[in-house]
């Protein structure tokens, strides 16, 4: 048995999409148990399950269900040891800051904070080496115990994953082109109207393409030799086009890439490296950690969302079709399930690995 600390967590925007995986997850990871939830003030006061829109296939957990459901204060959130954060964009901004400034561990899933220099972009399977500046946060809002750790666009997730263990192997990579196939649930609830989305593709989403072409090279970068900031990989060039289609979970990406260096690994090393590929979260024996994290398909109809989404509970990024491009170096197919590895799951991943470096 585990003699690890079990972390009181709170959960804010625990009515949505996002906040539902967060039970789901926390509920059956030994490191955690449900503290507090919070939601807007039309969800306040009432009983969590008649507060949410339960949408999960998993059945909702009896003590989580009967919890009332607290506003987004600090002051509700007494005794949590840390914060998940599955707010709305709109309202994360000051809400987070005031968690962070009373002095708790948040850890969002939300856009708002993710470009800023001494807020950690992280993946917990890609790059959990950027908590290195939260120090640096620390200094420059006077907290001892407080800080904001985001995780990524869920898009940019499964492609960072794999860039970053192709970049520690084979250096650096200059030029990427993507072409996203993004699930209806990436939109929260009630998200794309049926008469949009069945029958359809709709090749445009709000702002999406703007995030995947920044946050990549935030992701590919480093921290500062002093910890004070991350550097973005300003060499890297990034173009997405980002489409919505009829799927529920699991986002699928077309992408090619293309290395700095101007050479050419083999695409049997480049599957080797992939496969070999073993992440920090996996060494420290963190609970939710894949066991593999990258899983590279053969077949050439492979990954789909619906047969592969929950590899590795969610948690691992599949990919396939690896080939030679004309035009760029490789290209290949992607796919990442977006409210597991590409949200809730990663938040909690970057949580446990938290409390391995001391950070909790
Ligand atoms: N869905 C996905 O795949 C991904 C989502 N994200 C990000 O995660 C966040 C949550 O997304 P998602 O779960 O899809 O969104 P939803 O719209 O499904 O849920 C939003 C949550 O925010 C709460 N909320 C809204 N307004 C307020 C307010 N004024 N005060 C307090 N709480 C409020 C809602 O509570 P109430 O029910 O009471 O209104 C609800 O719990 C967003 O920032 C999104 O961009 C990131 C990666 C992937
Ligand atoms: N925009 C993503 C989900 C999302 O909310 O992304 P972000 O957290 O980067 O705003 C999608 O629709 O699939």
């Amino acid at each position: 048995m585990s003699t690890k600390k079990v972390m009181r967590a709170g959960i804010l925007g625990a009515t949505g999409t996002v906040g539902q995986r967060f039970i789901c997850l926390l509920s059956s990871n030994p490191r955690f148990e449900i503290h507090v939830l919070g939601a807007s003030d039309r969800s306040a006061g009432r009983p969590y399950s008649q507060a949410t829109n339960w949408k999960l296939s998993d059945r909702l957990p009896e003590n989580v269900a009967s919890m009332i459901v607290k506003s987004c204060n600090p002051s509700e959130f007494e005794g949590c040891d840390l914060i998940f954060s599955g707010l709305d964009a709109s309202v994360a901004t000051e809400i987070e800051k005031s968690f962070m400034e009373g002095n708790f561990p948040v850890f969002s899933n939300a856009k708002n904070y993710r470009m800023f220099d001494t807020v950690p972009l992280v993946i917990p399977t890609a790059n959990p080496e950027h908590f290195a500046v939260i120090g640096q946060q620390r200094k420059e809002f006077n907290l001892n115990r407080g800080y904001i750790i985001t995780n990524s666009n869920c898009s940019v997730t499964g492609i960072a994953v794999v860039l970053k263990a192709l970049q520690l192997t084979f250096g650096k990579i200059s030029k990427v082109m993507v072409t996203t196939m993004q699930a209806i649930s990436g939109a929260g609830y009630p998200g794309v109207a049926s008469l949009d989305i069945m029958d359809n593709v709709v090749p445009h989403i709000g702002g999406e393409e703007e995030k995947i072409e920044q946050e990549l090279g935030k992701i590919l970068g480093s921290a500062s030799t002093d910890n004070t900031s991350i550097l973005s990989d300003d060499q890297l060039k990034v173009s997405a086009m980002c489409n919505r289609v009829a799927v529920i979970d699991g986002h699928t990406s077309s992408v090619s890439i293309e290395f700095a260096s101007g050479q050419k690994p083999s695409i049997q090393e480049i599957k080797t490296c992939l496969s070999e590929y073993r992440c920090m979260a996996q060494q420290l024996g963190c609970h939710s950690a894949p066991k593999q994290a990258i899983i590279v398909h053969e077949n050439q109809d492979r990954p789909q969302p619906r047969l592969d989404r929950m590899n590795e509970n969610g948690m691992a990024v599949s990919i396939g079709r690896i080939r030679e491009c004309p035009i760029l170096d490789f290209k290949f197919t992607i796919l990442v399930h977006n409210t597991i590895l590409g949200a809730a799951g990663a938040s909690m991943l970057n949580a446990e690995l938290a409390s391995e470096m001391g950070l909790i």
